[in-house]
């Protein structure tokens, strides 16, 4: 069963037809792993009595808008509207990616789903909880359903902290277990993402991006969410180590059910992650749908332009089945 992201705008959009034609080759597709699933996650203890219909997608976000304040050439008060009349949703245990060039609002509608931002109109919902209506405990638990994984690890790994400190610390700030049992949770962690467990004695200055960017992956499970919103996760890695992230992402996916959401200008990444895509440019939804269909069937006009501009690598791009 493959339902797509619910969208009111017309399939094909030139400017996804651009983001397309940006794309490098694929030189991988994605992994499937046979682990089965069956893990509990903190948003069982959050919200099931409150699963509404909309259950099955997870996350969904609708008519959200995102208008900032901003200063004007002449120093002047005006507005810029990040996000505009924005709405889809992330199936259970699938991968939506939201792609768009620079500036098209991803990174807004991903903090405003993560609940770092307040959306200036519009509504967030997790298994069909608004998350405007939470607060206290139940915000707090949240936290727990939901983690962010950005792009820059080094940026967001605090360089004087141990990568034990590093990936104990959300455990510590939600109380979960004593030290005994976060040291043996941290071994655990570190197992899922394929790092030795002497790591933990590292500083985060001593390691490459790559297992950098594995241990913001394990700091984000720590507190086996449900959700993980990925924002431009792999952009800073190079094509060898990006594709050996996702894949350990699509076995964690399999292995924990879990839900992501995927932010990302690389259409070459979306192509090996997504399963369902959602195109955003000036703060719009153009297009949105199952990524087979947003990557394999495009118009003759369109695939011969494709072909022409892009010799080689698109007719690979198109040839992945
Ligand atoms: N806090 C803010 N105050 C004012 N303007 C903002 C703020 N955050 C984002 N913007 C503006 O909103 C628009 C969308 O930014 P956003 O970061 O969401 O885009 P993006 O698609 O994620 O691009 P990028 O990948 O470059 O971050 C941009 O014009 C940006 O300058």
């Amino acid at each position: 069963m493959h339902s797509p992201p619910e969208t009111t705008q017309d399939p094909r959009h030139p400017y996804t037809q651009r983001l397309v034609k940006a794309a490098p080759s694929l030189a991988s597709r994605r992994i499937e792993s046979a682990h089965a699933a069956g893990v509990e996650t903190a948003a069982d203890e959050l919200v099931s009595h409150d699963v509404d219909a909309d259950a099955e997608q997870v996350v969904r976000v609708e008519n959200l808008t995102k208008v900032f304040e901003v200063r004007g050439a002449k120093g002047d008060a005006k507005t810029l509207t990040a996000v505009d009349d924005v709405s889809f949703g992330v199936r259970r245990g699938t991968t939506t990616a939201l792609v768009g060039e620079s500036g098209s609002g991803k990174s807004t509608v991903a903090n405003m789903v993560l609940k770092l931002l307040e959306p200036t109109s519009g509504t967030v919902f997790h298994r069909g909880v608004d998350l405007s209506t939470l607060s206290g405990d139940k915000l707090f638990a949240l936290r727990r359903t939901m983690q962010p994984v950005f792009q820059n690890p080094y940026g967001s790994l605090d360089p004087m902290y141990s990568i034990f400190r590093v990936i104990e610390e959300p455990l510590r700030v939600h109380q979960v277990g004593d030290r005994a049992a976060r040291e043996a949770r941290v071994a655990e962690l570190l197992d899922m993402v394929a790092l030795p467990r002497s790591v933990m004695r590292r500083y985060p200055g001593e390691l490459s991006g790559g297992q950098r960017q594995r241990v913001a992956i394990a700091r984000a499970l720590a507190l086996k969410p449900e959700v993980i919103v990925l924002d431009e996760a792999v952009s800073a890695l190079d094509v060898l180590v990006q594709a050996q992230i996702l894949r350990l992402l699509a076995e964690l996916q399999d292995e924990l059910s879990l839900t992501y959401l995927f932010i990302t200008h690389d259409l070459a990444v979306v192509r090996q992650i997504a399963d369902d895509v959602v195109v955003m440019e000036h703060g719009r939804i153009v297009e949105a749908g199952p990524c087979e269909e947003i990557f394999a069937n495009p118009q003759e006009s369109y695939t011969r332009e494709l072909i022409d501009a892009v010799p080689g690598a698109s007719i690979e791009l198109y040839s992945v089945p």
